[in-house]
Parts: C-alpha cells; sequence; structure tokens
C-alpha cells in the first residue's frame, strides 16, 4: 500500500512540474487561475481543487501522457473467456498498454501534444486509463488525484518556476 501510494503520486506530481517547465504558457495560465480563484492572501486548500479546472486538466494531460503504470499491474484471467473477439484462456496474463491507448491518434487529437484544454471538451476524461479500469483499479485514484493536484497548485501558487 505504501509503495502503490507513494511512488506512483510522487512520480506523477514529477512529470507534471516537468510538463510546466517545458510548457511556460500552460505554467502562466495555471498560475493566473490560482490568484484569481484564491486570491494573494491565502494558501491553497484542498476545497479548492474544484474551482480550479485548468489545474485539474494539467493533472488529466499529466497522467494520460506519463502514466505511471504504463501496463497497470498484470491481470490473470480466471475463466476461459472473449475480449473484443479474442479468445482469452484461463489462466493467461493480460497486459494492458495504456501508454499507446493514451496516444492512439485515433482517439485523440495531436495526441503526443502536451495539451490540457483537451479536457476542457465534456467527457474527454472518461477516456483516461490511468488508474486502470474495473473492480481491480486502484482503489486510492480518488486521494491521488486530490492529493497530487493539491501539491501541484501548491508548487505553481508559491514559488517562481522556469527552466534553466
Ligand atoms: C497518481 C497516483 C496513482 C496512480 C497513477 C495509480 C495507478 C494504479 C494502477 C494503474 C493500478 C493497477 C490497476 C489495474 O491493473 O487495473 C493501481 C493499483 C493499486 N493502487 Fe494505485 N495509483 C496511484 C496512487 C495510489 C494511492 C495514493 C494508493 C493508496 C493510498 C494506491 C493504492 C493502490 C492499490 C492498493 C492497488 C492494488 C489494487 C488491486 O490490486 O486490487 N494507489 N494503482
Amino acid at each position: 500500500m505504501i509503495l502503490a501510494g507513494t511512488d506512483t503520486s510522487a512520480g506523477t506530481l514529477e512529470w507534471a512540474m516537468s510538463n510546466l517547465l517545458n510548457h511556460p504558457e500552460v505554467l502562466k495560465k495555471a498560475k493566473t487561475e490560482i490568484d484569481e480563484k484564491i486570491g494573494l492572501d491565502r494558501l491553497i486548500e484542498e476545497q479548492d481543487i474544484v474551482k480550479l479546472p485548468y489545474l485539474q486538466n494539467i493533472m488529466s494531460e499529466t497522467l494520460r501522457l506519463y502514466p505511471v503504470a504504463p501496463m497497470l499491474l498484470p491481470h490473470l484471467a480466471s475463466e476461459d473467456c472473449m475480449v473484443a473477439g479474442y479468445d482469452v484462456p484461463r489462466g493467461a496474463i493480460l497486459l494492458v498498454n495504456v501508454w499507446a491507448i493514451h496516444r492512439d491518434p485515433d482517439m485523440w487529437e495531436e495526441p503526443e501534444k502536451f495539451k490540457p484544454e483537451r479536457f476542457e471538451k465534456e467527457g474527454e476524461d472518461k477516456k483516461l486509463m490511468s488508474f486502470g479500469i474495473g473492480r481491480r483499479a486502484c482503489p486510492g485514484s480518488g486521494l491521488a488525484q486530490r492529493l497530487v493536484t493539491l501539491a501541484l497548485g501548491s508548487l505553481v501558487q508559491c514559488f517562481e518556476w522556469e527552466r534553466v
């Protein structure tokens, strides 16, 4: 549980910061959103996250391009079954290449581009699989999303960042 929750969250935060440093226009937009919605007199808190859609979109775009578990965890078929027309025998191990799915040009416009604005489109976030899907999906996804978004927002709010 400690391993599943710490390295994953830290890695995602690191990717998010790296994306912001490489896209100063996105960083500027995130800072403006925080300054306008939170003000300059207090620190960002967890309850503020709902008021910061652009910051949430940065998180989604980071999770899309850099899923920390790019192949999820191996899944084992407990029974013979058929998935999308393919026979999957009992005992087969299935790996899901989320990294490739998240960069599939049939599913995403300009998939290689870091563009948080894409998530302004209704339902776009439903295509993300960074936490897996179904009953073995990550049980910590809600916590992780709040925690990493808050940490990212705090870093953006409290420091001036630039690439050197
Ligand atoms: C950005 C942060 C995180 C990401 C991207 C992430 C992603 C994932 C993924 C992809 C899986 C496997 C799902 C599958 O194979 O279908 C998983 C499983 C799991 N995660 Fe997370 N996770 C994160 C944070 C956390 C946190 C904060 C916790 C707990 C505090 C946590 C606890 C777990 C546990 C216990 C499992 C195993 C679930 C099972 O096998 O049924 N994760 N996570």
